[in-house]
């Protein structure tokens, strides 16, 4: 069993085991936001699929409106009107003009547009103050062609990539199954709200943060409840847990008699490693049992949100091809100090906010492992190299949380 790792060991460790994913589903283009695509799409159109126009106005040929001034305009006589959806059907000869509307096909034989503000309507005829833009046509396949392959197997669908799936002529995408992601609290203390609190005993924050960190991160949490700290419930547990692709079990993998996770799978199973070099969440371990791969998250709340996010997330990010990072890091200036672990890197919550001299970052205060307040009023962790604390005014290195508060 590896000890004492580096958090890049640890993460190499971990995306060596994890193997992409191929089960996929169809889904209506209704329902694929925030999942990730399992196919390449190219576009079935051209965006637009002809020249429009950008601008309400008048289509004419430029060439009869050179030299329109407010003083001087040059007067067209109206042929029709091009309504979004009722391309004009004649064509635009000299000295004529058709009203037309944002949207609309270019009519034949125009080749420029003004904006209604630029001029006025008399009967059957329109006043040119300025002389008609071409620029302000949009050129078919301005935006993107046929053909055109706009989106990649591994992509996040954001709401404007579904948009672009349906502006391509996609009424159903193929995306990635979501990883189905067992959670497990172990602890004799651990409780479940709603439930009297006896003494010395904790509510079970952990399955849910967790939880909701998993779907953050495209996986479907499984919440598999709590087990006492039991090495043979823990057997019967894994024994019974179905169909996963990765258990996330939360405590009991410290140094205590009781730190069930880590004894049973040494025993048992196969552990990567234990221990990496961070805090919060030294404890980590990653481990797999009759192939099933295990993160044991440490049980501090802090400690298991953190170890997910840092570790957790990137292998859901390579389970499910994505091709997004799974976090990225800034750089901010401190407007609190930030002190260091003497001799692990440390991941401190902080609240990142945006001012006029960039990006700032204050600590979220007491950064104790059970201090569940600092993820709740958090939205970053400043990353500090063992025994490098920062002053106030010093850069930072921020990771977002991302989720905006
Ligand atoms: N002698 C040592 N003791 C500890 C060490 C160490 O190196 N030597 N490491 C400490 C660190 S760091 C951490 S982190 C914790 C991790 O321990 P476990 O993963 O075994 O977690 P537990 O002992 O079960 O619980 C720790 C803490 O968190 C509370 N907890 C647990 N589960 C939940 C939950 N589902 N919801 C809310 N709170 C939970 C639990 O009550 C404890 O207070 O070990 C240190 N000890
Ligand atoms: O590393 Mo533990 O997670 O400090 O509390």
């Amino acid at each position: 069993m590896r000890q004492n790792l580096t958090v890049e060991e640890a993460l190499e460790v971990i995306l060596e085991q994890a193997q992409p994913l191929s089960e996929t589903e169809e889904l209506p283009l209704a329902q694929a936001y925030g999942r990730i695509l399992a196919q390449d799409l190219a576009s079935k159109v051209n965006h637009p699929d002809q020249d429009d126009t950008s601008l309400d106005g008048y289509a004419a040929r430029a060439e009869d409106t050179l030299g329109a001034t407010p003083e001087n305009p040059v007067r067209l006589k109206v042929i029709g009107q091009a309504p979004a959806g009722q391309p004009f059907p004649g064509e635009v000869g000299p000295g004529e003009a058709v009203w037309i509307f944002t949207g609309a096909p270019i009519p034949k034989g125009a080749n420029a547009i003004l904006r209604v503000e630029d001029t006025r309507r008399e009967g059957d005829t329109v006043l040119f103050f300025k002389p008609a833009n071409p620029g302000d046509i949009r050129r078919r396949g301005d935006d993107f062609r046929v053909g055109e392959v706009l989106l990649k197997k591994g992509d996040l669908l954001t709401p404007g990539r579904v948009g672009i799936c349906a502006a391509m002529g996609y009424p159903r995408v193929s995306v990635f199954a979501r990883p189905r992601v067992g959670v497990l609290t172990t602890g004799d203390e651990v409780v479940e709200p709603g439930e009297p609190l006896p003494y010395g005993g904790v509510y079970n924050a952990n399955n849910y943060s967790i939880a909701a960190l998993v779907s953050e991160a495209g996986g479907e949490p499984i919440l598999m409840g709590k087990i006492p700290d039991q090495p043979e419930r823990l057997r019967e547990k894994l024994e019974g847990v179905g169909k996963l692709d990765l258990l996330l079990t939360t405590g009991g993998v410290s140094m205590g008699e009781y730190d069930i996770v880590r004894q049973l799978l040494e025993r048992e199973g196969r552990i990567h490693f234990w221990k990496v070099r961070l805090q919060p969440g030294g404890p980590l371990l990653f481990a797999e049992w009759g192939g099933l791969p295990i993160l044991g998250l440490p049980g501090n709340p802090v400690s298991s949100m953190v170890t997910f996010f840092l570790f957790g997330r990137p292998y859901l990010f390579r389970a499910l091809s994505r091709t997004d990072a799974p976090y990225s890091v800034l750089e901010a200036t401190a407007a609190t100090p930030f002190s260091p672990n003497p001799s692990k890197v440390a991941y401190r919550r902080a609240v990142l906010t945006s001012g006029p001299g960039g990006l700032q970052v204050h600590t979220t205060g007491n950064q104790s492992s059970g201090v569940l307040r600092s993820m709740a009023v958090g939205n970053a962790l400043v990353v500090l190299e063992a025994g490098i604390g920062a002053e106030v005014g010093q850069k930072v290195r921020v990771i977002p949380l991302g989720f905006a508060l």
